[in-house]
């Protein structure tokens, strides 16, 4: 089986974080720190790196242009928390040009923005410190984001607990691995929940 970067995307999209780092031997899992800037928002794509100098976002504007649709921009900001990276113009921007989201490792802010546009953004913070826009930065090169190395094309995926990054070599492997994992809780559930109808229904008879 060999599936296209759209098909693990939309395949890992839509499993929970934890069932796929569990399918990475609990690894590859952003920093807990790094969670979505507004409740709900979820993304999955293959990255679109971004090494930007702290506080200034001159290379996600760049990227912005570069990215490809369905992307997520992920950003190397240095875990810096005092300025923010981006907000709800980009945010807006981004969603015209088709992009699934951001993981920053660093400071958004407009959080409330970012949801009305339906942009979903991971990051360290958020801050209404604004940020300076002269650069230096890289695009399309290894990335260090939340403890975590991201190649390009790395498939990142993201729900309420928080960032994972799947390595392209290994994403059909750890696809599976991740749908098994979610098959396997799901049946662990069904004879939890199946054992507490059971002991009500057993207190209910002895009643
Ligand atoms: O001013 C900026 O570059 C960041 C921002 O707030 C926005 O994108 O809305
Ligand atoms: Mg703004």
């Amino acid at each position: 089986m060999t599936l296209t970067t759209e098909q693990l995307s939309h395949r890992l999209g839509a499993l929970p974080t934890p069932n796929i780092g569990d399918a990475m031997e609990r690894l590859g899992v952003l920093d807990s720190a790094i969670k979505s800037v507004w409740a709900g928002g979820r993304l999955a794509g293959p990255a679109f790196t971004v090494w930007t100098r702290a506080g200034d976002n001159a290379y996600i504007h760049r990227a912005l242009a570069e990215a490809a649709p369905g992307d997520v921009v992920v950003v190397n900001g240095q875990g810096d928390e005092s300025r923010a990276l981006l907000g709800d113009l980009i945010g807006a921007r981004a969603r015209n040009a088709g992009i699934a989201g951001f993981v920053i490792d660093g400071a958004v802010r407009d959080a409330a923005g970012l949801e009305r546009v339906g942009m979903p953004v991971f990051a360290r913070t958020t801050s209404p410190a604004g940020p300076y826009k002269n650069g230096p930065g890289a695009l399309g090169c290894a990335v260090a984001v939340g403890g975590v190395a991201v190649l390009p094309g790395d498939i990142v995926v993201g729900d309420d607990d928080g960032a994972v990054v799947v390595p392209r070599a290994r994403a059909e492997e750890v696809l599976l691995a991740a749908e098994a994992v979610q098959e396997d809780e799901a049946e662990r559930m069904r004879t939890i929940l199946a054992a507490a109808t059971d002991a009500e229904e057993a207190a209910c008879a002895a009643r």
